[in-house]
């Protein structure tokens, strides 16, 4: 298998600001890869680039030395051997589970013994070998999915698309099918291309996690690099609940900030009363700070608890600054609201 290459892609349908702008990726082989960001930022558009539903305005598309797309030609989908599952599960309702699964080996003209093998293989990998005699108006909605999942499949397709593919699905169906797909990512050995509003689901089965905004591609990088290390206020705000605030702090190159830096960007905003605001002639700058590195400490800085909501296995808190600005926190303890508690911050991340 070749890596999948986006080169400068942009895709303009001549309605104002391009849908997809100079978008560049390069994704190796049996990478997962989720692309994630505010409705409208241009995410179905690539996938659809992708697969060959639309042509690029600008830029091409590679898998390996093999060019599939660019704004004079463009390969058909169906030459590309590739896959896409949609929302919308698109089960022909007349035919069986297997019928369905094995449609797409009939338009290629495969039948009879090799038919029943691959459907049978395709089948057992999502887990519905005893469904497959079923319609699917008799199956639940996970089940669906599945069946999809099993019909993409079945070709043995280089690249999987996926647009939103639980959306229609509740929490916990959800989960399980996360499972499905790291499952059948690892069997199948096809890079897959996520599409998602839902950072969390993004985290959790992504090899690599891309965050567009406005067609425009802001970051590439595996889940854990794109938690600790946001580039910008957009990724650092899509990825994770953490808080922005805005603190006085000198340019030193420094991005990963300790309580000494920050108990000092805090600065006269800790004594209740001060007038705080920011120190003459330091600029200001965007720092994200995670929940789970701020906690009580009594050399902390005093903050007002807005809000202490249980979550089950903890608080989650809503802290203000003594100058207002919200920082949210968890607790394992409930805390009074409107008490001022000193909170340390441990550590936090300039964008
Ligand atoms: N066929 C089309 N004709 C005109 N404009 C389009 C077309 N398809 C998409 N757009 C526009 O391109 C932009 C990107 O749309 P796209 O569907 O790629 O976004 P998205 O990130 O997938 O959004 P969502 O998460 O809501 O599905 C939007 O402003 C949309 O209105």
């Amino acid at each position: 298998m070749a890596p999948l290459i986006l080169n400068h892609l942009t895709k303009s349908f001549g309605n104002g600001r391009p849908a997809v702008a100079d978008v560049s990726l390069t994704l190796r082989r049996q990478a997962f890869l989720a692309l994630l960001g505010p409705s409208g930022c241009g995410k179905t558009t690539v996938l659809r680039m992708i697969a060959g539903f639309e042509q690029p305005s600008d830029g091409s598309i590679f898998y390996g030395d093999r060019r599939l797309s660019d704004a004079e030609r463009a390969l058909p989908p169906e030459k590309r051997n590739m896959a896409m599952v949609f929302q919308s599960y698109a089960l022909w309702p007349h035919m069986t589970v297997a019928e369905n699964v094995g449609y797409p080996l009939k338009v290629r003209g495969i039948s009879g013994a090799a038919w029943r093998k691959l459907v049978g293989e395709a089948l057992s990998l999502v887990k519905l070998t005893d469904f497959a005699e079923r319609r699917p108006s008799a199956l639940s909605g996970g089940q669906r999915q599945r069946v999809a999942l099993a019909r993409c499949l079945v070709t043995q397709p280089d690249v999987v698309l996926l647009d939103e593919p639980l959306a229609n699905l509740d929490q916990h169906l959800r989960k399980a099918m996360e499972e499905t797909f790291r499952a059948f990512h690892e069997r199948s050995g096809a890079t897959m291309v996520y599409v998602t509003h839902d950072q969390a689901e993004a985290m959790a089965l992504a090899t690599d996690v891309a965050v567009m905004s406005e067609g425009r591609l802001l970051q590439v990088a595996s889940p854990a690099e794109i938690y600790a290390r946001p580039e910008g206020r957009v990724v650092g705000g899509l990825i994770g609940r953490g808080s922005i605030l805005r603190l006085p702090l000198a340019e030193t190159g420094e991005r990963q900030l300790g309580w000494p830096v920050l108990r000092e960007a805090l600065g006269p905003r800790d004594a209740m009363g001060a007038a705080g605001g920011p120190v003459a002639d330091v600029p200001l700058a965007d720092v994200l700070v995670r929940p789970e590195h701020v906690h009580r400490g009594t050399d902390g800085v005093r903050m007002r608890v807005v809000s202490c909501i249980f979550e089950g296995e903890r608080f989650a808190l809503d802290l203000a600054l003594p100058d207002g600005q919200r920082l949210k926190a968890f607790s394992s303890v409930a805390i009074a609201e409107g008490q001022a508690v000193p909170f340390v911050i441990a550590g936090g991340w300039r964008l």
